[in-house]
């Protein structure tokens, strides 16, 4: 059995990635944001965001219910990003 050292030195380097991809993501909801102020179009799409959530945990049907929690956070930020 891997020793916690050895774990928490994983779990840290998965942390690092996915900051990165949170700041991708972030980066690029900015850019949609500007995009519906200069359009005129509302900040939430509740039907966008029910497909992401339809597509989230298909990869691990186990994991379904905290990876929706996770991504329904993601996108409550990336929705207060875009309204800043
Ligand atoms: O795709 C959009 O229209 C976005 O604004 C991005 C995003 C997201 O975080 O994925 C955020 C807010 C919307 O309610 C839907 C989706």
């Amino acid at each position: 059995m891997a020793d916690l050292n050895q774990l928490r030195h994983e779990i840290d380097t998965i942390n690092q990635q996915l900051e990165q991809l949170l700041i991708q993501r972030f980066n690029l909801v900015t850019e949609v944001g500007n995009l519906k102020q200069t359009t005129q179009l509302p900040v939430c799409d509740p039907q966008r965001e029910a497909e992401i959530l339809a597509q989230v945990g298909q990869a691990d049907p186990s994991l379904k219910e905290p990876l929706q929690q996770v991504f329904k956070t993601i996108m409550a930020q990336s929705r207060a990003l875009e309204r800043q």
